[in-house]
């Protein structure tokens, strides 16, 4: 996180706060539609837009990120694209064609699961009509810790005929997440674990890793403090990394194409294909997959900005805009210590 002594002026990050409602087309994390604030800096624009009901303390990181896009800017990029996977929210089976159509080609998809109110057997046909539809994609599972220690174990076992590549966050916390993954070894199952909400959430990130309790790491430049702590954590945690959106406008989705783009190895497709849900974004081209790639280069040429005229489009009203810049102050009496 950036020292206080390096922090930008209050009153600059007030002077240049856009704040947007941007309406997606598909409910994610029970919202259809996605709050930001967006600062423009020296080194182009950031993007400070943690979830609603996150205190003030995780998200000054999100603030820090911000600072680092526009005042610092990103580090560079040792490749020309990042590959990345669809991601399906915990739609009906019967809108899973219509969802992957959003991100076109795409060589590996992220079927959400575990949604709160559905069973297995919504997850079980969901993936189905994942492996249907795309028979030789890389199938992940991300249940955002919803499911207990024994729930995971039968879940994945289901799950596992489909052919997963790996299962994100099956079960809250260190220990549960080392448990799930010991149990299904036992049963012959390699199904290999990822660890998200124990990352991003953590009050030590690294403490996972050390546990030994996850076979890779789920990483995202707003939630860690932004893309030189991200790429710190990564090298530290000594596991395999994927970069995933936390549903960023493509002001923060070029935050997490910097991320991918900088790590020294990148064995998976990353979560930033999520600009393909967004009804509108901020930006002239947004950052949405083609040929299953977010291109490197307009992110590295700081070409990824708002459109003033999409800006006034989307302007949040103005009480969220005033919730927005009050969060903004908070969050940064907490990084100014
Ligand atoms: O990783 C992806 O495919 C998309 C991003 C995603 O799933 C996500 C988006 C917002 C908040 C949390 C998550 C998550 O990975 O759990
Ligand atoms: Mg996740």
């Amino acid at each position: 996180m950036s020292p206080a002594s390096q922090l930008p002026p209050l009153a600059e990050l007030e002077a240049s706060a856009a704040v947007v409602r941007l309406p997606l087309t598909v409910k994610f994390r029970g919202v259809l539609e996605r709050e930001a604030l967006l600062v423009q800096g020296p080194a182009g624009w950031g993007e400070f837009a943690p979830f609603l009901e996150y205190d003030d303390v995780e998200s000054s990181r999100w603030l820090a990120s911000a600072i680092e896009a526009a005042w610092e800017g990103f580090p560079a990029p040792v490749r020309e694209a990042v590959p990345v996977n669809g991601t399906v929210p915990a739609v009906g089976a019967e809108r899973v064609p219509e969802i992957l159509a959003k991100y076109g080609a795409v060589s590996a998809v992220k079927v959400k699961v575990a949604e709160r109110g559905q069973t297995l057997a919504d997850d079980l046909a969901r993936v189905a009509a994942v492996r249907e539809a795309l028979p030789h994609a890389d199938v992940r599972v991300d249940a955002n810790a919803a499911w207990t220690v024994d729930e995971a174990v039968e879940a994945l076992t289901a799950l596992a005929p489909f052919g997963l590549e790996y299962a994100e966050q099956p079960t809250a916390g260190i220990e549960g997440l080392a448990e799930v993954r010991s149990r299904l070894r036992a049963s012959g199952l390699r199904v290999p674990i990822a660890a998200d909400e124990s990352v991003r959430k953590a009050e030590d990130p690294l403490r996972v890793a050390r546990a030994g309790a996850a076979d890779l790491i789920i990483v995202k430049a707003a939630p860690l403090g932004g893309v030189r702590r991200a790429l710190e954590i990564v090298r530290e945690a000594g596991l395999p990394a994927v970069v995933s959106s936390a549903l960023d406008t493509s002001v923060g989705l070029a935050a997490g194409v910097a991320l991918a783009a900088a790590l020294p190895e990148l064995p998976h497709a990353c979560g930033l294909g999520t600009g393909a849900l967004f009804a509108y974004d901020v930006a002239r081209s947004p950052l949405v997959p083609r040929g299953g790639v977010l291109p490197v280069a307009p992110v590295a040429a700081g070409e990824v900005v708002p459109d003033p005229a999409l800006l006034a489009e989307h302007a949040a009203p103005g009480d969220r805009r005033t919730w927005w810049l009050e969060r903004l102050r908070r969050c940064y009496a907490v990084l100014a210590g």
